[in-house]
């Protein structure tokens, strides 16, 4: 029996219609198409993944499916490894041409990419994989990297996806059967209250709400733990998993930016877009950025890969209510801003001293926009394992006073602490015997007592780590550091500022 020739567009981290070359390609290429995701287990599996990113998933192609229904078209989702499910596709039709975007992801995802590669070719089937976000397979160096950016990516023209010409398959009863075996669990198709709701249409109503009104407050609250959660794009897990481009966001802003007088909000907005490829080039360049320190002299700091502090800090139990307050905020809804980021992973590897890979797990775990070619790389610099950045040891007590003066994002989350008066937040292991009472909460049972002295681990830990940065053996390999993840600019100032302060 001949069977029918059909083309796959396999979506990974590109939920969405718009601006989707694959799709695009598909559409152009004429043959019925086969819109396909696969929820892999061994990728839902690993440490970093958690049940918010697939629902987060479910969500997003729902909205898809929901779109391409209006138009009597449909895409399939299925419970199953991808080859397994490329084979069982073969059983019944021939596929020509299968289409993706190229993904920079952990090693895992970059793993089954080449399988999946080698497997098509093996089976004499084209496979072509599109770049998206502005980054450059392979690329070892940051030449006119820039450059390239902003005219091939940033500047060039969003890919038109005709969505009338495109022709979806309707699979075969029998395939259906076997794509609908293994169903996803429960807890992946309701939705979770407190977290952002996946999908493209989402995507935009987040994007124009910034637009037209939160962005007012961007650079007064980003680094609010409270304010930043409305006046922040909030784009993130939807740039994440792809159901908006950064292109078209880009592109957006750009018109925007030409009618709006709020040039000092939206161009710092601008420049975390530019920041957000840069990060993800990173790990293109490198994937072992995800396993070693991008300066391996680092490992000599030997810091501790678990124990009671580790699980103090990854359960919000350790006495300091910003670093609580944070962290227990993320566990209930998958969102906190930078600046907190950046204190959780400083306090876990400067103040405790815990080693950045289970640190890194544990947060991956909690984004809700886990991007790894953000997320490591940054986790990297936080950990001071660049060699190169600006050592930044935030001290959580004063990100209370000057980020949550009035104690309201900290007595939300910590409710132990609600009594207490605003005054009392940073350091309340200060209160007298009294105080305690009088504000029911006694440090030692309602409220943790801190697990360290802040002022004199930062203190020791600081001369422990610079005595390996500033070690000949780190400064040798700097320079082949910088000019592989660094643009010239920035080659020049790290290069001016590598002294200790
Ligand atoms: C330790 C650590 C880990 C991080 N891990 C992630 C991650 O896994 N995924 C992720 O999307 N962001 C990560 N970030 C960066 C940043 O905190 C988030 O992108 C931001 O808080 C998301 O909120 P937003 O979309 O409202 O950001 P906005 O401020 O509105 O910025 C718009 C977009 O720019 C990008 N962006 C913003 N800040 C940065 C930055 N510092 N570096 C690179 N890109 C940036 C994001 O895609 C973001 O959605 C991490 C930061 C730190 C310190």
């Amino acid at each position: 029996m001949v069977k029918q020739q059909i083309n796959i567009v396999w979506l990974k981290r590109d939920l969405r219609l718009r601006d989707h070359d694959p799709l695009a390609a598909a559409i152009d290429n004429g043959l019925p198409t086969l819109l396909l995701f696969c929820f892999e287990p061994s990728l839902m599996a690993c440490p970093e993944s958690d049940v918010r990113h697939w629902r987060f998933v479910f969500e997003s192609l729902a909205d898809l499916q929901n779109r391409l229904k209006i138009r009597e078209k449909q895409l399939y989702a299925v419970h199953q490894e991808v080859i397994t499910v490329l084979e069982w596709i073969t059983d019944f039709y021939q596929i020509q041409q299968v289409y993706s975007h190229e993904e920079v992801g952990i090693k895992i995802t970059f793993d089954r990419d080449k399988a999946v590669k080698k497997w098509c070719t093996e089976q004499g089937i084209a496979y072509q994989e599109f770049p998206q976000n502005g980054i450059i397979r392979g690329r070892k160096h940051r030449q006119g990297w820039l450059k390239l950016l902003e005219k091939s990516t940033f500047k060039a023209s969003a890919t038109k996806v005709d969505l009338e010409k495109l022709q979806t398959l309707s699979i075969d009863p029998v395939l259906l059967e076997k794509f609908t075996t293994a169903p996803l669990p429960s807890v992946i198709q309701s939705y979770q209250e407190g977290f952002q709701r996946g999908g493209e249409t989402y995507a935009w109503r987040y994007f124009q709400s910034f637009l037209q009104e939160r962005s007012k407050n961007y650079n007064r609250q980003l680094s609010k733990p409270a304010g930043s959660r409305t006046s922040c794009s909030r784009l993130s897990p939807y740039l994440a998993f792809g159901c908006i481009s950064a292109r078209e966001v880009m592109q957006h802003l750009d018109a925007h930016l030409s009618q709006s007088a709020d040039r000092w909000n939206l161009n710092n907005f601008r420049s975390r877009l530019w920041w957000r490829s840069h990060f993800i080039q990173k790990l293109e360049t490198d994937w072992r950025v995800e396993i070693a320190p991008i300066n391996p002299v680092f490992v000599q700091l030997d810091r501790q890969m678990d124990g009671p502090w580790f699980e103090a800090w990854a359960q919000g139990k350790t006495g300091f209510p910003m670093v609580d307050a944070s962290m227990r905020c993320l566990q209930a809804t998958g969102w906190i801003n930078f600046r907190m980021r950046a204190m959780l992973v400083s306090f876990a590897t400067f103040v405790l001293w815990l080693d950045w890979r289970p640190v890194a797990t544990h947060l991956a775990r909690l984004f809700l926009d886990f991007e790894p070619g953000i997320h490591y790389p940054q986790i990297q610099m936080q950990a001071g394992l660049t060699g190169y950045h600006t050592l930044r040891m935030y001290n959580p007590s004063t990100q209370v006073t000057k980020n949550d003066p009035d104690g309201i994002f900290i007595k939300k989350w910590v409710p132990e602490l609600q009594a207490v008066p605003s005054t009392l937040l940073a350091e309340p292991w200060k209160m007298t015997p009294m105080e305690q009472k009088f504000y029911h909460c006694s440090i030692g049972s309602d409220y943790p007592v801190p697990l360290v002295d802040f002022d004199k681990v930062a203190a020791q830990n600081k001369d422990r780590y610079w005595q390996i940065r500033q070690s000949p053996a780190a400064k040798q390999i700097l320079s082949s550091i910088l000019e592989k993840f660094c643009t010239p600019k920035e080659i020049k100032i790290h290069q001016q500022k590598e002294t200790r302060p």
